[in-house]
C-alpha cells in the first residue's frame, strides 16, 4: 500500500474563515439574490466557470465572489489540497476501515497500488476479453445458444452507477445488446423484467462488494431457479457472471473462479461504476465505448487534483454545497437534469452524497457542530415541473436547486426546447411576481377590482430561489463521464470539511443486520414494542 498520509483533521469552526462565513451567512439569509444580479454587473462572469465540457453558473445561488473566496479560504485553512493530494496518492482516506478510496485509479487518474496492479491488469483484460466474446456471439450459454441480452443483479452502487450509464447512452444510441437491472428484493422486479427475456440467451451479471447483500443473493437465487424451470436443467453456471471484491463468498456460492471478476477493496460501491461493476455499459454498448466514459472521468480527475481551488469545478460544487447545508442551513437540494436518459441520475446523487456524507461524526471522534449533507432528490425535467415545482414558487420550504442541461452538437429545436425549459425554470424562480405585476395581471384579463385584491396575493411568487445550472458543451459518454467525476469530487471536498469519511456506512450496516434478525425468525427483544407488535401482525397474516 503507499506510503502517503492524511493531513492531520482541523475542525472547520476552528478556522479563521468559518467565523467570516457565518456572518456572511447571517447577511445572506436575507439578502436578495435578485437585487445582486440586478446590481453587480459582474456577478454572471465571477460566479460561473468551466472544466472540460461542463459550464457552471452559479450566479443565481445565496452567495458572491467574497463568500466564494472565504470558502476556498477555509478549504485551504483545513488543508484541502494537501486532502486531495492523500486522494489520489492512495492514502487512507477512508480512515474508519483504513483504506483508500481509489475509484479514480480504475479510470487511469490515480495510479493502481503496486501489490494490486497485476492483478487489476488481469481483471482488466478478462472483462474485455468477456465483452469481446460477448459482442462476438461466442460466449453461451446451457444449451449451447449465444447469450445476448444482459441482466445486472445488484443494489445501491452495485446497481446505481451502471444503470444510470446504461440509460443515459440508451439515449444517446441503440444499445448493440439489451440490458435490464434487478435490484429490489420485492419479487416482482425480478419477474417483471425478466418478462419476455428468452432464458437460453441471457447472461446475469451479479454484482456486489460484499457479495452478502440481502437484495442480491435473493435474486441470485431466482435466476437460478428461473434459468433452471426455462432451460430444465441446473447446469446454468454459464449464465453468470459474478464481480465482487469477496471471490471466497461468491466461490462459496457456486461461481467457478473462472466466472469471477475482481473489485478491489479501495473502490467504494457507489464508486464503483468505473471497475467490472461498469461490464453491463461495456456489454451493452461496447469496451470503447465504457472506456470514453472513463476517459471523461479521468479528465475531471485531472481537473480536480491540478486545477487551482479559483478555478476547480469540483471544488466549488463541494463549497457552494457545503455553504447551503452548514452555513445557510439549507436542507434539500433538488437536482434536475433536464435530459430524459438522466431520469435516474437523483437516484444516483442521492447516495452518492447522503451514503457518503449522510454522517455526524469526525475523525478525531467529535460530533459535527452543523448540518452536513442535506436531502438531496430529485426528477428529470420537464417531469418535474408538472409535478413539484409549485412548491419551489410558493412554498415556505427552503431547498436549493442544481439543473442540469446537458447540450448535445448539434443542438435540434427538441434538446433545445427542453433546455429552453430549463433555463425559463431557474429565471422564473428567480424573478418571481410581485404583488402589484400581480394585479396588473389580473387587470389585464378585465377582473373587477374586488377579485384583483383577493387573489392578487394568491398570484405572488417570492422568487429569490437559489440554483444552479450546469450546462454542458456536447453531450457523449465522455460528458457523462466528467459530470460524475465532479460530482464524486464535490463529495469528496465536502467530507473533507466536515471532516468525515465519505467512504464507509455504518448507519446502513445497522438496518441489515436488524433485518437479518427479523428474517431470520430470530429473538426480537431487541427490538422496540411497536416494531414487535408490527412483526406479531405480519407473523399472523396469511
Ligand atoms: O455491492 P454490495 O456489497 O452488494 O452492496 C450494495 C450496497 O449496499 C451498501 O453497502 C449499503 O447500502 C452500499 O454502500 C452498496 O452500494
Amino acid at each position: 500500500m503507499s506510503n502517503a498520509t492524511v493531513p492531520p483533521f482541523i475542525p472547520a469552526e476552528h478556522t479563521a474563515p468559518w467565523l467570516d462565513l457565518l456572518m456572511a451567512a447571517d447577511s445572506w439569509m436575507v439578502r436578495s439574490i435578485r437585487t445582486a444580479l440586478e446590481s453587480q454587473s459582474d456577478r454572471v462572469d465571477s460566479l460561473s466557470l468551466q472544466a472540460g465540457s461542463l459550464w457552471l453558473d452559479t450566479s443565481k445561488q445565496a452567495w458572491d465572489l467574497e463568500v466564494c473566496q472565504r470558502l476556498l479560504a477555509l478549504a485551504r485553512a483545513v488543508r484541502l489540497p494537501e486532502g486531495i493530494e492523500a486522494l489520489f496518492s492512495g492514502a487512507e482516506v477512508n480512515f474508519t476501515e483504513r483504506r483508500p478510496a481509489l475509484h479514480m485509479a480504475c479510470r487511469g487518474g490515480a495510479e493502481i497500488p503496486l501489490s494490486d496492479r497485476a492483478q487489476f491488469t488481469a481483471t482488466e483484460e478478462r472483462l474485455e476479453s468477456f465483452v469481446t466474446a460477448f459482442h462476438a456471439g461466442a460466449l453461451r450459454g446451457a444449451t449451447g445458444a449465444p447469450l445476448d441480452h444482459v441482466v445486472n443483479l445488484g443494489i445501491g452502487g452495485s446497481d446505481l452507477g451502471p444503470r444510470l450509464a446504461c440509460e443515459a447512452l440508451s439515449h444517446l444510441e441503440p444499445p448493440r445488446h439489451g440490458v435490464r437491472f434487478v435490484a429490489n428484493l420485492d419479487p416482482s422486479d425480478f419477474t417483471s423484467t425478466v418478462r419476455g427475456l428468452e432464458a437460453a440467451r441471457t447472461l446475469f451479471v451479479v454484482s456486489s462488494k460484499s457479495f452478502s447483500t440481502a437484495e442480491t443473493l435473493a435474486n441470485l437465487e431466482r435466476a437460478r431457479t428461473w434459468l433452471a424451470q426455462e432451460l430444465g436443467t441446473h447446469e446454468t453456471a454459464a449464465h453468470f457472471l459474478a464481480v465482487t471484491s469477496n471471490p471466497g463468498k461468491a466461490q462459496a456460492l457456486g461461481f467457478g473462479p473462472d466466472r469471477i471478476l475482481w473489485l478491489p477493496p479501495w473502490v467504494g460501491g457507489r464508486y464503483s461504476l468505473w471497475s467490472a461493476v461498469g461490464l453491463p455499459v461495456a456489454l451493452a454498448f461496447g469496451w470503447e465505448r465504457f472506456l470514453e466514459l472513463r476517459a471523461g472521468a479521468r479528465r475531471m480527475d485531472e481537473h480536480f487534483r491540478t486545477a487551482p481551488l479559483e478555478r476547480n469545478l469540483p471544488v466549488w460544487l463541494g463549497v457552494l454545497g457545503l455553504w447551503n447545508a452548514s452555513l445557510l442551513d439549507v436542507p434539500s437540494c433538488a437536482v434536475l437534469p433536464y435530459d430524459q436518459g438522466l431520469a435516474c441520475f437523483p437516484a444516483w446523487l442521492q447516495q452518492l452524497e447522503m451514503e457518503s456524507n449522510g454522517k455526524r461524526c469526525r475523525r478525531d471522534g467529535s460530533l459535527v457542530p452543523y448540518s452536513t449533507a442535506t436531502v438531496v432528490w430529485g426528477m428529470n425535467g420537464t417531469l418535474g415541473q408538472h409535478a413539484f415545482h409549485q412548491l419551489f414558487y410558493q412554498g415556505t420550504r427552503r431547498i436549493t436547486l442544481e439543473f442540469i442541461v446537458p447540450l448535445p452538437r448539434p443542438l435540434d429545436a427538441g434538446r433545445r426546447a427542453l433546455a429552453q425549459h430549463a433555463l425559463a425554470q431557474a429565471g422564473a424562480l428567480l424573478l418571481g411576481r410581485t404583488r402589484d405585476e400581480a394585479r396588473a395581471a389580473l387587470r389585464a384579463q378585465g377582473l373587477p377590482p374586488s377579485e384583483i385584491e383577493a387573489l392578487a396575493p394568491h398570484h405572488e411568487i417570492p422568487g429569490n430561489r437559489p440554483s444552479s445550472v450546469l450546462l454542458t458543451d456536447g453531450w457523449d459518454a465522455g460528458v457523462l463521464g466528467e459530470l460524475l467525476a465532479a460530482h464524486e469530487h464535490a463529495t469528496f471536498v465536502r467530507g473533507w470539511i466536515w471532516g468525515i469519511d465519505p467512504f464507509d456506512q455504518y448507519g446502513v450496516e445497522l438496518g441489515k443486520e436488524l433485518a437479518r434478525t427479523l428474517a431470520a425468525g430470530g429473538t426480537l427483544a431487541d427490538f422496540d414494542p411497536s416494531t414487535r407488535a408490527l412483526a406479531a401482525r405480519l407473523d399472523a397474516h396469511r
